[in-house]
């Protein structure tokens, strides 16, 4: 069954009512599915079994505790980019050594930090960073273990945001100067080479691009044991697209299957351990953003619902005018549908959640923003100074609150007035 679905035409998350839940929490609101989360992680488990894989939650998709707590307890690993997203994953009870650390900009203070709790990988994106993580580790007395990002410039055929993956992007090292940063990676006193990483961009829906990089990968695993340096894993990232509108993405077992075919046929396909980097089709179609229509307006040219949601919490269409469905709560009230422009109270023209969409809705109505459990929340702000939404998890007819909604005095908590000596 669907996460999200009706009955009697009223849209539930499992088996509760999002009108309950909007009544007990208030809005906005972001509501995840616990079962539709397990699923999607047992799925890329299950297609692993037999092999040795660690499919590691890119926790920059949704790094709320709870979420965090239900994979580390399925046994996912975690793909982290900061030192808050470390302590993220510490705080949850997730495990150190399943934690790969990626990023192009790692601090010294969130190296230290890594190598002190044991962190399973560092995937160095430069020269630079490979040095830097080489004297931090001496000085700790410690080795690092590391892999390097390749860039294999393969186009992902993704939003030119999100690509990662191609020569022009900031991400990894050219495929063609690997060889020589693996070298030297061989030759720094404190650190252990363990593996190879890229990862090509998000939202992907197509195989091709992925065994297109896992060529590349395999090919520069070939030229790295002629030269003598033996890898143990391969770290294939993450970026498989979920349906948003009508994508049809391979099928997350369909995925890891073609993967492991082609791994099948390189001689030492099998010596390797391979590890993943999944967000978005781990946890974006299993949340919604739940939000209440406070005006239509209606002008010469558009019809306009404003909601209680906004840019702020919802960035991705007004970032990369990102299609969301949009889902009456109760769906059994017909109205004259019209064409609307559902928007947000923020002072920006940039501030629309869905446009010209055929919905029978009225003032005070609920509207199920789908597909909003992946760089939802995570990307939110504070914006016009609105305090962020809640967030709910259901299982079965439960739900919970995994996190409050913050309270306006808390966004201005670590401000202060004007000190005495400028107060004058
Ligand atoms: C290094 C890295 N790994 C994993 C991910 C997760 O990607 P996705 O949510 O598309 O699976 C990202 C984001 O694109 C990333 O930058
Ligand atoms: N934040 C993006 C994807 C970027 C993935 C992070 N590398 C989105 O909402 O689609």
């Amino acid at each position: 069954m669907e996460a999200f679905h009706y009955r009697q035409h009223r849209l539930l998350a499992e088996d509760v009512a999002l009108a309950d839940i909007a009544e007990r929490f208030g809005t906005p609101t972001w509501v995840y599915s616990k079962a539709a989360i397990a699923s999607a992680f047992d799925e890329f488990a299950g297609a692993a079994a037999g092999r040795r894989v660690l499919v590691c939650y890119a926790l920059k998709a949704n790094s709320n505790l709870a979420i965090i707590d239900l994979l580390a307890r399925r046994g996912a690993g975690f793909d982290i980019v900061s030192g808050g997203e470390l302590e993220r994953v510490l705080a949850a009870g997730g495990d150190a050594s399943r934690i790969v650390f990626s990023g192009v900009g790692k601090s010294r203070t969130e190296m230290q930090r890594a190598l002190e709790i044991g962190v399973r990988c560092f995937n160095v994106e430069s020269e630079s960073e490979l040095r830097r993580l080489d004297e931090v580790a001496g000085a700790l007395g410690r080795r690092a273990p590391v892999s390097l990002r390749v860039n294999p410039d393969v186009d992902a055929g993704t939003h030119p945001y999100i690509s990662t993956g191609l020569r022009e992007n900031k991400f990894g090292i050219a495929h063609e100067e690997a060889l020589r940063v693996y070298r030297l990676a061989a030759s720094l006193p404190n650190l252990d080479v363990l593996g190879i990483d890229c990862h090509i961009g998000s939202q992907i829906t197509t195989i091709e691009p992925f065994l297109a990089a896992l060529d590349k990968v395999l090919e520069l695993v070939d030229s790295l044991a002629a030269a003598g340096i033996a890898l143990k894993h391969l770290d294939l990232g993450g970026g498989l697209g979920i349906r948003y509108d009508d994508e049809t993405p391979p099928s997350r077992a369909a995925l890891l299957q073609a993967v492991f075919e082609r791994l099948d046929r390189h001689p030492r396909g099998r010596e390797f351990e391979v590890l993943f980097e999944f967000g978005r089709s781990i946890v974006g179609n299993a949340g919604v953003l739940l939000t209440r229509v406070e005006y239509l307006k209606t002008n010469a040219d558009r019809h306009f619902a404003i909601v209680d949601a906004a840019m702020n919490d919802l960035m991705r269409p007004s970032l990369y005018e990102a299609w969301h469905d949009v889902l009456p709560v109760d769906a059994s009230a017909p109205r004259e549908a019209a064409a609307w422009d559902v928007v947000g109270p923020v002072c920006e023209s940039g501030d629309w959640l869905a446009r010209g969409r055929r919905l029978a809705i009225g003032e005070g109505d609920l509207l199920a923003i789908m597909s909003a459990g992946a760089y939802g929340m995570a990307m939110s702000s504070n914006y016009n100074t609105r305090p962020r939404g809640a967030e709910v998890l259901v299982s079965g007819d439960k739900a919970v609150l995994v996190r409050e909604r913050e309270r306006v005095e808390d966004l201005f908590a670590h401000e202060r007035r004007l000190p005495d000596p400028l107060a004058g």
